[in-house]
């Protein structure tokens, strides 16, 4: 019987559903949510950096020791690991930086970046290694650096644990991830990756809960027999073979600009169940947010461009693989190994195709800090933490930016500046970007939990999500998934045991003037631990943040809004003010890096160099 049979047509668009989008692209869908829980929290105190994140932990076995706070690695509030590493310079191992390119004749330039998260690092990075004579300042309004990038080691019993707030691993077999490998490498980071194995259960392994217990997900390596058990017998696959029929089915008119996800499923698979049962979990695990306003020409643009190119998304998707069959054939009679071609041999690509995810073995905050590390060696860059911007303005006389802070409210000029800023943020600071205005971002409350018991869990893999169709009497907590942390990534922790995180909140909390505190947040998360896999022991150690307006939000309308911002920055900034970020195109890691590379290049290529959104122009 053969075991890995090719994938079946549901399965090949199951799992287009599952990649992260490489989204290009003002009208909000109406909220058709049938239920909206708006209960009422009170109010969480602000965080002590500029992103408004608050967090505490506490062991079960000495919740009040405060002085444990003293210990660097267990402060709670805003220094993880990356931060706390950065700011004490440590010599990271190998800690090196390669040069782009050597003895450039460019003429002195001064650079503002605005944001110290990972897009505003890297930018600084990229500026510093494309045009070596640049000026860079880096405006960061918290104390701290490397935005949502929290790692943060916690002692228990006999030794020490790593919890991550933010996001956790990297993908690294996409196209955004070529600039993130390229990077590690030109900081000297390759020794401090941990790599989890396409083999591993984390990687095999992803759960929908639904209706009151884990389904797995079909995908590769499952053979073709148990994945049509799975859809004929599990209610998660209601719709699925009406789904078929999507084949027969007229393409869109032309006159759709763009639709939610909802609305172009159901209208595709001529029902909402496939939307609201797997999909929507599906964008709870990478969105924290809700299908009936999430764009769908954004974030599913690929199966968006098959409907108009081959009349279905079913046709799109089978001529896709037979793309990739073909390519993969003349890829092996070259003689190249799959997926790389003589460029990538040796490199960190070659070494990352066996792995699903990867991270460091510190936690990903060690991106941030290794960033952070090289630039502040660096004479040409300086760091303004702790200070507020407050205008971004165009400086007609000398062409360029000025900028004031709270601190300071005497202009500092600039040639050029990058936003790494949210885009409603940027909004505030200037009243020539409008259109940003009216960006969203979501919520998450993110409760990490470890048990000494390294088999309470029962069920092996990555974690599970939990679909918008599971009603709110069995979902009170508003949750969105659980990460199986423990099996997702195995090297950090110097003891045995089961690491989980409970991620709550998200979209569910959208209009919430105030939120659950620390010690309900945990409570919460432990009742769903216990109602989804009958977790009734009480963890060793609880760590719990609130990640405020973490995730922007890819509405209905999203390229609309941002060819208008490109517009906009044109007009009002002349160019010399660029964006990039997590608001603009994708929300990923990977996809921030390579967007604060792109504006870098943008800027070295001379010209007006762009306003980092002119893809969404190309792109319409
Ligand atoms: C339950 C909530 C969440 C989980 N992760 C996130 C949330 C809100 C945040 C998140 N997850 C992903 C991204 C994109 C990052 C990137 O690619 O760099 C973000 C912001 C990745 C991701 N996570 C899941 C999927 C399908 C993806 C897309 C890319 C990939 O295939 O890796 C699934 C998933 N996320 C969570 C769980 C529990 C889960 C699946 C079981 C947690």
């Amino acid at each position: 019987m053969p075991s890995q049979l090719p994938e079946h047509a549901v399965v090949s668009l199951l799992r287009l559903c599952f990649q992260t989008p490489r989204c290009q692209a003002r009208k909000l869908c109406r909220h058709t949510l049938s239920r909206s829980p708006k209960r009422s929290f009170h109010r969480v105190k602000q965080g002590p950096s500029g992103l408004e994140s608050q967090q505490i932990c506490y062991t079960t076995q000495d919740r009040a020791a405060d002085e444990r706070y003293a210990s660097p690695y267990r402060t709670c509030s805003g220094s993880s690991l990356g931060n706390q590493r950065g700011s004490q310079l440590p010599v990271l191992a190998k800690q090196q930086t390669r040069s782009y390119s050597k003895g450039s004749q460019e003429p002195e330039r001064r650079f503002a970046v605005l944001g110290g998260g990972i897009t505003g690092l890297s930018s600084a990075h990229y500026l510093t290694q494309e045009l070596p004579n640049a000026k860079v300042t880096i405006y960061e309004s918290g104390v701290t650096l490397g935005g949502w990038l929290k790692s943060k080691y916690v002692d228990v019993k006999n030794g020490r644990i790593l919890f991550e707030q933010g996001p956790r691993t990297l993908r690294p077999n996409t196209p955004a991830s070529l600039a993130t490998l390229e990077m590690i490498e030109n900081l000297g980071l390759e020794e401090e990756l941990l790599l989890t194995s396409k083999n591993s259960d984390a990687a095999k392994n992803r759960f929908i809960y639904y209706p009151d217990h884990l389904v797995k997900m079909p995908g590769p390596g499952q053979d073709l027999y148990s994945m049509i058990w799975t859809v004929l017998t599990e209610p998660l696959f209601k719709g699925a073979f009406r789904a078929m029929l999507e084949l027969t089915r007229d393409p869109r008119s032309r006159n759709i600009e763009d639709e939610s996800i909802a609305s172009f499923l159901n209208r595709r698979f001529g029902g909402p169940e496939i939307g609201d049962n797997i999909v929507s979990a599906v964008m709870h695990g990478i969105y924290a947010g809700d299908i009936y306003q999430l764009s769908a020409k954004s974030l599913f643009r690929t199966l968006w461009d098959f409907e108009v190119k081959h009349g279905s998304i079913m046709e799109g998707t089978g001529a896709m693989w037979n793309d990739k069959l073909i390519k993969a054939k003349k890829e092996r009679e070259a003689g190249l190994p799959k997926g790389l071609n003589s460029e990538t041999e040796g490199s960190l690509q070659e070494m990352m195709k066996g792995a699903s995810v990867f991270t460091f073995k510190e936690g990903i905050g060690q991106l941030s800090s290794g960033l952070e590390a090289s630039l502040r060696t660096n004479p040409n860059v300086e760091f303004k933490t702790g200070d507020k911007v407050t205008s971004v303005e165009y400086d007609a006389e000398n062409d360029g930016i000025s900028i004031k802070t709270a601190s300071n409210q005497t202009p500092e000029k600039y040639n050029q500046a990058i936003s790494t800023i949210s885009g409603k943020t940027l909004s505030n600071l200037t009243s020539s970007v409008p259109s940003l205005s009216s960006m969203h971002a979501v919520t998450v409350m993110v409760v990490n939990l470890y048990y000494s018991d390294p088999n309470i869990l029962p069920e092996r893999g990555f974690g599970y999500l939990i679909p918008r169709s599971i009603p709110f009497e069995q979902n009170p907590e508003c949750a969105l998934g659980v990460v199986f942390d423990s099996d997702a990534v195995q090297g950090q922790d110097t003891v045995p045991g089961t690491k989980v995180t409970v991620m709550l909140g998200g979209h569910w909390w959208d209009g919430f003037d105030a939120y659950p505190d620390e010690e309900e947040g945990a409570a919460m998360a432990k009742t769903v631990l216990y109602r989804h896999l009958k977790i009734d022991v009480e963890p060793d150690a609880v760590n719990v943040g609130l990640q405020k307006e973490c995730i922007p939000q890819y509405v209905v309308g999203h390229e609309r809004r941002m060819r208008a911002a490109h517009m906009e920055l044109i007009q009002g900034f002349q160019e010399k003010l660029k964006v990039a970020g997590n608001s603009y195109t994708g929300v990923g890691l990977n996809d921030c890096v390579m967007a604060a590379k792109n504006v870098v290049l943008g800027i070295k290529k001379g010209g007006g160099g762009g306003t980092g959104l002119e893809g969404f122009v190309r792109n319409d």
